[in-house]
């Protein structure tokens, strides 16, 4: 395979760029034309398409976001739209696709697969909520960034003697609460992983409050509906003075950490390795600190699908 292309698609995140660098670098240093597709599986309908030399991927390492931008795109769920795609894809003579994205996008590529495109695709989202990878491109810095804030959010907490109560991302998955709960030493979080009581919460901050402490962080994941609702409740019910942060796309944007960059360019290398060899239709994934690729069509283990443990090791050490 000597052409091959990557793009990002669906919600960005921070280490896309990384990823995007190492598929370029590696794959011309391989040998092959790398070409970029300019905003996601939209961009690739209409052929937005441009060659990338080893510079053009230059100075992005640090930097969040996707130099390629990314999109959702309905057309591509239609069967017309991928069509377009492949032509696309063919006029450029483009045999191979790395797709970076989260689990939408994954399905895309299994898609595009099953047209007759090589693809591997790279699990990039904020989310953590894909299948056979204990971890995905871009959680890592999500986590430390809703920590450096929940942090902010403890000092005035304390000074005033309220709860904080802070709604985190997170569109099915509990992961980046759970994560960066036990992190910031909250004293409750709210999964849709997790039945939630308004009760048990109300008893926990009544105990510490018995107990002298007379503030709390407490994380809440958008999956479970609004902050700003169960802060209202948590003031209806127990009449505490709750102030709710919506931390939104602030968790999407900003440099990546180590840990992502090192990620990220594991995974691009390895993305190329894949193509280069003929090898298809393959997800990257990380397990026990060992790049792994599935096949699509094998049955994938989800091997960290939010650890639930950590709720109860945050609960444990809360006081
Ligand atoms: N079942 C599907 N078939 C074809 N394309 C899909 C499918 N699901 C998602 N996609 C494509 O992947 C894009 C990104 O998916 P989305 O769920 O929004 O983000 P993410 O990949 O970050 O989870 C969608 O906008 C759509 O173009
Ligand atoms: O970018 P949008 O459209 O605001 O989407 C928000 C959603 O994207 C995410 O930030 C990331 O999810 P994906 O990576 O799966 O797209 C979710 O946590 C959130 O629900
Ligand atoms: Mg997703």
């Amino acid at each position: 395979m000597r052409k091959i292309a990557v793009l990002t698609s669906g919600g960005d995140a921070p280490g896309m760029n990384v990823a995007i660098r190492a598929v370029v670098r590696e794959g011309i240093r391989l040998g092959c034309e790398v070409f970029g597709v300019y905003g996601g599986y939209e961009g690739l309908i209409e052929g937005k398409i441009r060659r990338l030399s080893e510079r053009d991927v230059g100075g992005i390492i640090h930097r969040g976001g996707t130099m390629l931008q990314t999109s959702r795109s309905e057309r591509f769920r239609t069967a017309e739209g991928r069509a377009q795609a492949v032509r696309q894809l063919q006029a450029s003579g483009i045999e191979g696709v790395v797709v970076i994205g989260g689990n939408g996008s994954f399905e895309g590529a299994k898609k595009l697969e099953a047209e007759g495109v090589a693809t591997v695709c790279i699990p990039g989202t904020i989310d953590n909520d894909m299948p056979g990878t204990e971890m995905t491109l871009g959680f890592d810095t999500a986590v430390n960034t809703v920590v450096e804030a929940a942090d902010r959010i403890r000092d005035t907490s304390f000074s005033h003697d309220r709860i904080g109560l802070i709604e985190v991302m997170g569109r099915h998955s509990g992961s980046i609460a759970l994560w960066a709960g036990v992190a910031c030493g909250a004293e409750y979080v709210i999964v849709p992983e997790i039945e939630f009581r308004i009760e048990d919460l109300i008893r926990k901050l009544q105990a510490s409050i018995r107990d002298g402490k007379r503030h709390s962080i407490i994380l809440s994941a958008e999956g479970v509906g609004s902050g700003a609702d169960i802060a209202s409740r948590i003031k209806a019910m127990a009449g505490y003075d709750v102030r709710t942060t919506v931390l939104g796309h602030l968790q999407r944007g900003g440099s990546p950490t180590a840990a992502d960059r090192v990620l990220g360019s594991r995974w691009g290398v390895e993305a190329v390795h894949l193509l280069t060899r003929g090898e298809r239709g393959r997800l990257l994934g990380i397990v026990n600190n060992r790049i792994v690729a599935h096949r699509y069509d094998d049955p994938i283990r989800q091997e960290n699908q939010s650890d639930i443990s950590l709720a109860t090791i945050l609960q444990n050490l809360s006081i």
